[in-house]
């Protein structure tokens, strides 16, 4: 039953739906104006949702009901045909990316069988994450950054120093990368877009081993969504600030406040992930007008046969 709703041509759906956000967004690419990028993607993302036969559920969102006027939390979208689908959205992922013109942008999406994403409030989340191919538990969120470092080392048979962690460019995660050199590592330091840096793991080319640090609850269900296809291990936790983001975990359902959720919890059924690049980033390449044309370049990836398609679109501007 799981399976079949999440069809081939659903999967293709999804493919223009981040298409079409990340060609709104490109307009924006290098304008300096956070907000206007974000609202161009969001608006045209919701426009294609809905041309789509499902009964869409906005799960993982702009925000909730009352901050966000579309695709908030619990949103539906889609002409209401067809099977039940949780969604989980980022139609722009790395704003500041967006307006410095800066590598990594993307429109991301990811979907599920109805109750097969986690509801993550919109606080920050500790996250590790690694590629297929290690045997479960090599890493957790217990060990410290410079023991799961060596235990992948170890496991691959080279030295620590070969090893590249990625972690966001954040003055929080000052301990994190501290542990990671001091145990002889490479840290590859992001300004932004942790659902690339997650995503870069299970790519050998990327040269990432190791994902590491705080970002998003919400892009940490869509890295998990990604990693579901292609295998990888990820474990995340949330991290409240106040008793507001607290309670902003309870409007969701979310009672176990301390929880480690694992891969197969942050995005527990089969997953369809998509991703269309806006600016021109390490795995995707930017929207790109020319000769009268746009043209994109999308990662669509199924869980249930594990596939990666990578495709390059181009229609009339
Ligand atoms: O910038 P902060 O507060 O450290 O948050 C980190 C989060 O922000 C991002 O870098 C970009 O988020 P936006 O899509 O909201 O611009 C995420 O990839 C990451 O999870
Ligand atoms: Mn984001």
């Amino acid at each position: 039953m799981e399976n079949n709703v999440l069809t081939p041509s659903l999967a293709d759906a999804m493919v223009r739906v981040t298409e079409v956000a990340a060609i709104a967004a490109s307009k924006l690419v290098g304008r300096g104006d956070e907000k206007k990028a974000d609202a161009a993607a969001v608006d045209a993302m919701r426009t294609a949702f809905n041309q789509v036969d499902f009964q869409g559920r906005v799960v993982i969102g702009e925000g909730e009901r009352d901050e966000a006027p579309m695709l908030y939390i619990g949103e539906e979208v889609g002409t209401g045909k067809g099977p039940a689908i949780d969604i989980a959205l980022d139609p722009l992922e790395g704003t500041t990316l967006t307006a410095k013109a800066m590598a990594n942008a993307l429109a991301v999406l990811a979907i599920a069988p109805k109750g097969g994403l986690l509801h993550a409030p919109d606080t920050y989340m500790d996250k590790i994450a690694i590629g297929p191919g290690y045997p479960e538990g090599i890493v957790s969120l217990e060990a410290s950054p410079a023991e799961n470092i060596t235990a992948l080392a170890k496991h691959k048979g080279v030295e620590v120093s070969d090893m590249t962690a990625c972690v966001l460019d954040r003055p929080r995660h000052e301990d994190i990368i501290e542990s990671l050199r001091s145990a002889g590592a490479r840290v590859a330091l992001i300004t932004d877009g942790d659902v690339a840096g997650v995503i870069a793991t299970t790519n050998p080319h990327t040269g990432i081993d190791l994902y590491l640090g705080s970002g998003g609850a919400p892009e940490g269900v869509l890295a998990a969504a990604a990693l579901k296809c292609v295998g990888g291990q990820m474990f995340g936790r949330l991290v409240f600030r106040n008793d507001d983001e607290k309670k902003r975990a309870e409007r969701v359902g979310i009672t176990d406040l301390g929880r480690t959720y694992a891969l197969n919890e942050l995005a527990s059924s089969d997953t369809v992930f998509c991703a269309t690049g806006v600016t021109q980033g390490s795995m995707l390449s930017g929207v790109a007008h020319r000769d009268g044309r746009v043209h994109t370049h999308t990662l669509v990836m199924t869980s249930t046969d594990g596939m990666v398609r990578y495709i390059r679109s181009n229609r009339k501007a």
